[in-house]
C-alpha cells in the first residue's frame, strides 16, 4: 500500500483539527466585535460626557453671567454714581438675596473695602482677606471671577465675582459679589447624568470649587495631575484620569471661555468595561460552547467510524480466513457500502471455494476436498484414539452402460447414484466424495467397522433400490455398487494414503467376487500383514 508523504494522524485529531479550524474565524470574529464594542462603548461614554460638560458649563456661566449682570447694574446706580453710600448700600442689601450671593463689597482703588453688606454702613470693615486677584478688574477694566479661596470670616470656601465701578470714563472702584460654593454645588444637584458619574468645577487653578459626589474632603483642592496638565495645556476634550478619590475614568474637559473656571464630567471605566465584559462574556460563552459541542460530537463521530472500520476489519479477516463474516448496523451509508462490498466478495469467495471444492457434474465433494478432510481428521482421529472409516465405492459395469446408453445416460445415472450416495452421510464430518470416473469415496470418522459395514450395505441396497436398468444381458440388469471398507486406527506408523490403498484392495476384492457386494475389514500394515 502506498503511504502518503507528510505527517500522518489519527482520525479524531484531524476532527478535531476541523472543529478547530471551524471555530477560529469565530473567535477572530468575536475578538474583532468585541474590540469594535469597546470602542464604540468608549466612543459614546467619552461623547455623553463631553455633552453633560457642555450643558454644565454652559448653566454655570449662565449663573455667573445672571450675577455679573446684577453686578454691573449696581455699579451704575444712582446711588453710587453720586457717591451717596448711605443709599447704596441699601440697594446693596436689597440686590443680596436676589442675585443668590453671600455679600456684596465695594472696594476702592488700593482694593480696601469701602462697604460691606455683612456689616452696617459705618461699621469697621475688615482691611484684609480680599482677594488680590480683583486687582485685574482694576488693571483690565474687566471682569474677574476670583479663584476659590478660604475666607477668615466665614471659614467657608468662597469665590468673589468683581466688575468695575467707573465714574466719567474711569475706574474709581471695584464692585464684587462674595459667594460659597453652595450656589455651584446646587447647579450640580440639578443635572440629571448617570449613576457613578462624577461632575466637578474647577477654578482657573484646577482646585475644586464644587463635587457632585462627596463634595465636602475634595472642595479647595488640586484636581489630580492628569486633569491638571490637560488644563493647563488649554486644551478641551477627553482623557483617561483617576477622580480625586481613585477612581479611574474617562472625562471630558470643558473650559469657560468668559470666566476660565473648568467643567470636568468622568464616567467609571468599570461601568464601561462591565458592558463591554458583560457581551464578551456572552460571545466567548457561545464560543466556547460550540467548541465544546463540536469535540463532543467530533469524539462521538470518531467513536462512530473508528467503531464501524473495527468491524469492517474484522470482516475483511474474517475473509481472509475463510471464516463468515458477520457485520452489524453501521451507521454509515459510505463504510456500509464497504460492508456490503466485503459480503458481495464473501459470497463470491464461497461460490469460487464452492466449485474448486466441489465435482461439477455430481455435486458432490471432489478428491482434493476429501483428500484436505482426511488430512485434518487423521491427527484429530490419533489425538483421541477414534476409528476412521474409509469406504471405496464403484459403479458396476459402467463402461458398458455408457457404451450401450452413450455418455449422457451414464452422466445422468452418475449424478442419481451420487445423491443416494450423499443422503447416507448423517453426521455432520460425514464425507463422500467423487474419486474420479464412475469410483466414490467416503470417510466416516468416529466409526468401527460393523458400523461402517453396516453404512455401505445401506448405501449398495439404496442403490439397487433405485434399480436404474441396465441393458447389458452380462450384468444383474440393474445398475449396482461394489464398496471396500476399511477401518484404521490412525497412529504415526501408518498414512492415510496405506488406509485408501487398503479400502481399493477391499473393493477390488468385491469386485472379484462377483459385484453388487462389499468386503472390508481393519486396516492392517502391508509390512506386518
Ligand atoms: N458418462 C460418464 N462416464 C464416465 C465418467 N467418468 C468416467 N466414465 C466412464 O466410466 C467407465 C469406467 O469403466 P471401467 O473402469 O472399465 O469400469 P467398469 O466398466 O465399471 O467395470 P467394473 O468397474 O470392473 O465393473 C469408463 O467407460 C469411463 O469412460 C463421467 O463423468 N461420465
Amino acid at each position: 500500500m502506498k503511504r502518503g508523504i507528510g505527517k500522518r494522524h489519527s482520525l479524531r485529531t484531524r476532527l478535531f483539527m476541523l472543529v478547530g479550524l471551524c471555530i477560529l474565524p469565530a473567535a477572530l470574529g468575536a475578538i474583532e466585535f468585541i474590540r469594535q464594542d469597546f470602542l464604540e462603548r468608549r466612543a459614546r461614554t467619552t461623547e455623553s460626557t463631553a455633552l453633560l460638560a457642555r450643558k454644565v458649563m454652559a448653566d454655570l456661566d449662565r449663573e455667573l453671567a445672571g450675577i455679573e449682570t446684577g453686578l454691573k447694574v449696581l455699579a451704575t446706580s444712582r446711588g453710587l454714581q453720586n457717591g451717596d453710600l448711605a443709599t447704596f448700600h441699601r440697594e446693596a442689601e436689597a440686590a443680596v438675596a436676589p442675585m443668590g450671593v453671600l455679600n456684596l463689597v465695594l472696594l476702592d482703588a488700593e482694593l480696601r473695602q469701602l462697604l460691606n453688606t455683612h456689616t452696617h454702613l459705618g461699621a469697621a470693615l475688615p482691611e484684609r482677606g480680599n482677594p488680590p486677584q480683583l486687582a485685574g478688574v482694576l488693571t483690565h477694566g474687566e471682569t474677574v471671577l476670583t479663584d476659590v479661596f478660604l475666607s477668615e470670616r466665614t471659614g467657608l470656601y468662597m469665590v468673589a465675582l468683581g466688575v468695575p465701578v467707573q465714574r466719567a470714563g474711569t475706574i474709581v472702584a471695584v464692585l464684587a459679589s462674595g459667594m460659597t460654593t453652595e450656589p455651584f454645588q446646587r447647579l450640580l444637584n440639578d443635572q440629571y447624568f448617570p449613576d457613578g458619574w462624577t461632575v466637578t468645577v474647577l477654578d482657573s487653578r484646577g482646585v475644586i470649587v464644587s463635587r457632585s459626589h462627596t463634595p465636602e474632603p475634595f472642595i479647595g483642592t488640586m484636581a489630580q495631575r492628569p486633569l491638571l496638565d490637560f488644563i493647563r495645556s488649554g486644551r478641551q476634550g477627553s482623557l483617561d484620569t483617576r477622580t480625586n478619590d481613585g477612581t479611574p475614568v474617562i472625562a471630558s474637559i470643558v473650559q469657560s471661555p468668559l470666566y476660565g473656571w473648568t467643567v470636568a464630567v468622568g464616567a467609571p471605566k468599570s461601568l464601561m468595561m462591565n458592558d463591554v465584559l458583560n457581551s464578551a462574556f456572552w460571545i466567548v460563552g457561545t464560543i466556547v460552547l460550540a467548541f465544546v459541542l463540536g469535540l463532543f460530537f467530533a469524539l462521538r463521530l470518531t467513536r462512530g467510524i473508528l467503531c464501524s472500520i473495527r468491524h469492517l476489519d474484522i470482516a475483511a479477516r474474517s475473509l481472509l480466513a475463510g471464516r463468515p463474516i458477520e457485520l452489524p448496523v453501521i451507521p454509515f451509508r459510505e463504510v456500509e457500502s464497504i460492508g456490503e462490498a466485503l459480503l458481495e466478495a464473501e459470497r463470491g469467495f464461497i461460490s469460487i471455494r464452492h466449485r474448486a471444492d466441489h465435482d461439477g457434474l455430481t455435486g458432490l465433494a471432489n478428491r482434493r476436498c476429501f483428500d484436505e478432510r482426511l488430512r485434518a481428521e487423521w491427527p484429530h482421529a490419533q489425538r483421541h484414539h477414534q476409528p476412521l472409516a474409509l469406504l471405496m465405492i464403484d459403479i458396476d459395469h459402467f463402461k458398458a452402460y455408457n457404451d450401450r446408453l452413450g455418455h449422457l445416460a451414464g452422466d445422468v445415472c452418475l449424478k442419481r447414484i451420487a445423491a443416494t450416495l450423499q443422503t447416507h452421510m448423517r453426521r455432520p464430518y460425514d464425507i463422500v466424495a467423487r474419486y474420479g470416473g464412475e469410483e466414490f469415496v467416503c470417510l466416516l470418522p468416529e466409526c468401527d467397522l460393523g458400523g461402517a459395514l453396516e453404512r455401505a450395505e445401506s448405501m449398495r441396497a439404496a442403490v439397487e433400490e433405485l434399480a436404474i436398468p441396465h441393458p447389458d444381458p452380462g450384468t444383474a440388469g440393474i445398475m449396482t455398487l461394489s464398496i471396500g471398507v476399511t477401518v484404521i486406527n490412525a497412529s504415526p506408523s501408518n498414512t492415510p494414503e496405506a488406509a485408501l490403498r487398503m479400502a481399493d484392495q477391499f473393493l477390488y476384492r468385491a469386485k472379484h467376487a462377483g459385484r453388487n457386494q462389499i468386503r472390508g475389514g481393519w486396516f492392517v500394515d502391508a509390512d506386518s500383514a
